[in-house]
C-alpha cells in the first residue's frame, strides 16, 4: 500500500463528541409543520444543551418537507400511541395549546434522546466527482466493520448487525430501476441493477462497434450476426432487467449471443477504450460472467454487488460502529456536478472527508451531465496551479477537491484521498495501445508507468492545499472493489480518525 502522510502518528482514544446535525432543524421544522401545523423559523429550534449549529439551513422546501416528516416522525418514540389530534376546528383555543405544549414537549424529549445518542458519533464525509466510487467505499465499509454488506436478508428481514442507512435529502435525480438507496436495498434489488448494468454496457458495446464498423469489424461472421440480434434485442431487456416478462428461451439466446461476442477480439478491444463512451469499470466483469447474472435463480455475491453501478440519487447518512467501538456517521453524496450544491449543508462539524478521486480516468471525458461550466456552491472562480491540457474527469475530481478545501466551514478540515481504481489505471498504462498521460496532464514528464503517475497525481492533489497550514492531508492509493486492499486502507483511516479525534478533543 502507498501511502503520502502530512500527519503524525495515531494513538487510540475515544471519538469526542460531535454537534448536533445540522439536518436535524429541517426534521424538526417538518415535524411542526405535519404535526403542529405550523413553521417554526430554522433559528428557533431548541436542540438540546451543548449543541450548535454552524450552517444555516433554509426552511425545507414542500418537497423537502415530505421526506423530512417521514424521517421525523421517527423521531417520536412510538408514533402510534401519539394522541391523535382531533381537527382544530374542534377544540377550544385552551385546548389547542395544552395539545400544542404536549406535541412540543415530547418532540424536545426525542429530540434530546437522539441528540444525545449521536453525539457519540463521529462525522465523517465520503465526497468526490460521480462515479468516483464513494458508495463503493461505503459498501466495504459497512461489509468490513459490520459483516453485512446489506441490510436486509433476501426474504426483506432487517439483519442484525447492519448499519442503518437514511437518505437525509430529497432525491436530486431519480434513482435508476426504480429501486431505492444503497441500504434499503435488498438481494433482488441488486439482481436488477447488475442485470441492468449488463445489457447498458452490452446496449453500449454494440452502438459502438456499430458506430466504429470500419475501424473495428468483428473478426468473424458468427460475431456480426450475434451482435446483429443482441442489437435487436437490448432495448427490451435494457427496459425490463428483472427479466419478469422475457422468456426462458430468449434468456437462452441472449446468453448464447453474448458467449460468441465474448470469443472475438473486437469485443476486448471495444471494452478497452470503454471509458471513452461512458462505459461501466465493471462491464467487462458482468460480461463474463453473464449466464450466472441471467439465470433465474441468481443470487449476486458480494463481488458483484460491489462491481455494481447504482448512481447515488440523495445524501444518505449511515452510522458505523468499529469492532474497537468508535462510532462514524457516514455521509455518501450524489457526485454529479448539479447535486453538488447539496454537499454544504453537511460541511458542518465534520472529523474528516474522505475524498474519492478516480486516477485511472485521467483520459474519460466527463460524464455527459456533468459538462456545465461552473460547481454551484462553491468558488471555482480562480484556480490555483491547474494544469493544463484537456479536461478529463481526473482533472475535475482535481478541481473538485480545491474548491471544496477553499470553502470556509472546512479551512482546517482533515482529508483523506483515495486515489482510487487503481486497478483499472495499472492496466491502462500497461496497455500500449491506451492514451498517454502525458497528453492529458502536459506538465508530467515522467514515464507511462504505475509509480510515477501515482507520484505526480498526489503531489497535484497536495498542491491544491499548499500553504494550508491547518490541514491535514492523506492520500492513498485504492482499489475499492477489492475488500483486502480496501480493508488495509481503511485500517489506516481508522488509526487517524482516532488520532483527529483525539487532537479534537486536544488530547494531542
Ligand atoms: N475496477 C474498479 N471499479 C471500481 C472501483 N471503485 C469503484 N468501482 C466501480 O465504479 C462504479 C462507480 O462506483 P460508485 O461507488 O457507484 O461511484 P460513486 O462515487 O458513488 O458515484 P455517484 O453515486 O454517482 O456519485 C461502480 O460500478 C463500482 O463498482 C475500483 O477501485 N476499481
Ligand atoms: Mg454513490
Amino acid at each position: 500500500m502507498h501511502s503520502l502522510h502530512h500527519g503524525r502518528q495515531a494513538t487510540p482514544a475515544a471519538p469526542k463528541q460531535s454537534r448536533q446535525p445540522a439536518d436535524l432543524r429541517a426534521r424538526l421544522a417538518a415535524f411542526h409543520l405535519r404535526h403542529l401545523g405550523t413553521r417554526i423559523a430554522p433559528t428557533a429550534a431548541r436542540l438540546g444543551p451543548g449543541t450548535t449549529i454552524m450552517a444555516p439551513l433554509p426552511i425545507p422546501s414542500p418537497e423537502a418537507s415530505d421526506i423530512s416528516a417521514s424521517q421525523a416522525a421517527t423521531l417520536v418514540n412510538d408514533p402510534n400511541q401519539a394522541p391523535s389530534t382531533p381537527p382544530a376546528r374542534d377544540l377550544s383555543e385552551r385546548d389547542q395549546a395544552s395539545l400544542a405544549r404536549k406535541h412540543s414537549a415530547r418532540l424536545d424529549r426525542a429530540l434530546r434522546a437522539e441528540a444525545a445518542e449521536r453525539a457519540q458519533y463521529c462525522k465523517l464525509l465520503l465526497l468526490g466527482t460521480a462515479e468516483s466510487g464513494k458508495s463503493t467505499v461505503l459498501k466495504q465499509m459497512k461489509l468490513i466493520h459490520t459483516g453485512n454488506l446489506l441490510d436486509v436478508a433476501p426474504d426483506g428481514v432487517a439483519l442484525p448487525s447492519a448499519t442503518s442507512s437514511v437518505a437525509v435529502l430529497p432525491s436530486v435525480t431519480p434513482t435508476s430501476g426504480g429501486v431505492g438507496e444503497l441500504g434499503h436495498m435488498a438481494q433482488p434489488d441488486w439482481v436488477v441493477v447488475i442485470r441492468k448494468n449488463l445489457f447498458d454496457s452490452l446496449a453500449l458495446i454494440v452502438q459502438y462497434q456499430a458506430d466504429h464498423a470500419a475501424a473495428k469489424p468483428w473478426a468473424t461472421p458468427e460475431a456480426e450476426s450475434a451482435a446483429a440480434t443482441l442489437r435487436s434485442m437490448i432495448s427490451d431487456l435494457q427496459a425490463n432487467p428483472s427479466l419478469s416478462t422475457v422468456s426462458a428461451d430468449q434468456v437462452v439466446q441472449v446468453v448464447a449471443t453474448i458467449q460468441v461476442l465474448s470469443t472475438d477480439a473486437t469485443l476486448r478491444d471495444v471494452i478497452r477504450i470503454g471509458g471513452q463512451f461512458q462505459l461501466l469499470d465493471s462491464a467487462d466483469a458482468f460480461i463474463r460472467d453473464a449466464a450466472t447474472i441471467l439465470d433465474p435463480s441468481y443470487a449476486p455475491s458480494n463481488d458483484h454487488i460491489l462491481l455494481a453501478r447504482q448512481p447515488t440519487s440523495t445524501i444518505t447518512e449511515t452510522k458505523i460502529v468499529t469492532a474497537q467501538g468508535y462510532k462514524y456517521l457516514v455521509y455518501d453524496v450524489n457526485g454529479s456536478r448539479r447535486a453538488r450544491h447539496t454537499w454544504v449543508q453537511f460541511f458542518d462539524d465534520v472529523l474528516c472527508i474522505i475524498y474519492v478521486a478516480p486516477i485511472s480516468s485521467y483520459d474519460q471525458p466527463l460524464p455527459p451531465g456533468d459538462m456545465l461550466p461552473r460547481t454551484a456552491g462553491f468558488d471555482d472562480t480562480a484556480n490555483f496551479h491547474r494544469p493544463t491540457g484537456p479536461m478529463s474527469r481526473l482533472l475535475d475530481s482535481l478541481l473538485v477537491f480545491e474548491q471544496i478545501m477553499r470553502h470556509p466551514l472546512l479551512k482546517s478540515t482533515a482529508a483523506i484521498i483515495f486515489l482510487n481504481k487503481i486497478d483499472v489505471l495499472r492496466a491502462k498504462l500497461a496497455d500500449p495501445d491506451a492514451a498517454r498521460f502525458a497528453d492529458y496532464f502536459p506538465d508530467y514528464h515522467g514515464p507511462q508507468e504505475f509509480d510515477p503517475v501515482c507520484h505526480y497525481v498526489s503531489n497535484r492533489f497536495a498542491d491544491a492545499v499548499r500553504g494550508q497550514t491547518a490541514r491535514k492531508l492523506y492520500i492513498h492509493l485504492t482499489w475499492a472493489t477489492q475488500t483486502q486492499q480496501i480493508q488495509v486502507v481503511l485500517n489506516t483511516v481508522n488509526k487517524i480518525l482516532i488520532k483527529l479525534n483525539l487532537a479534537k478533543a486536544n488530547l494531542v
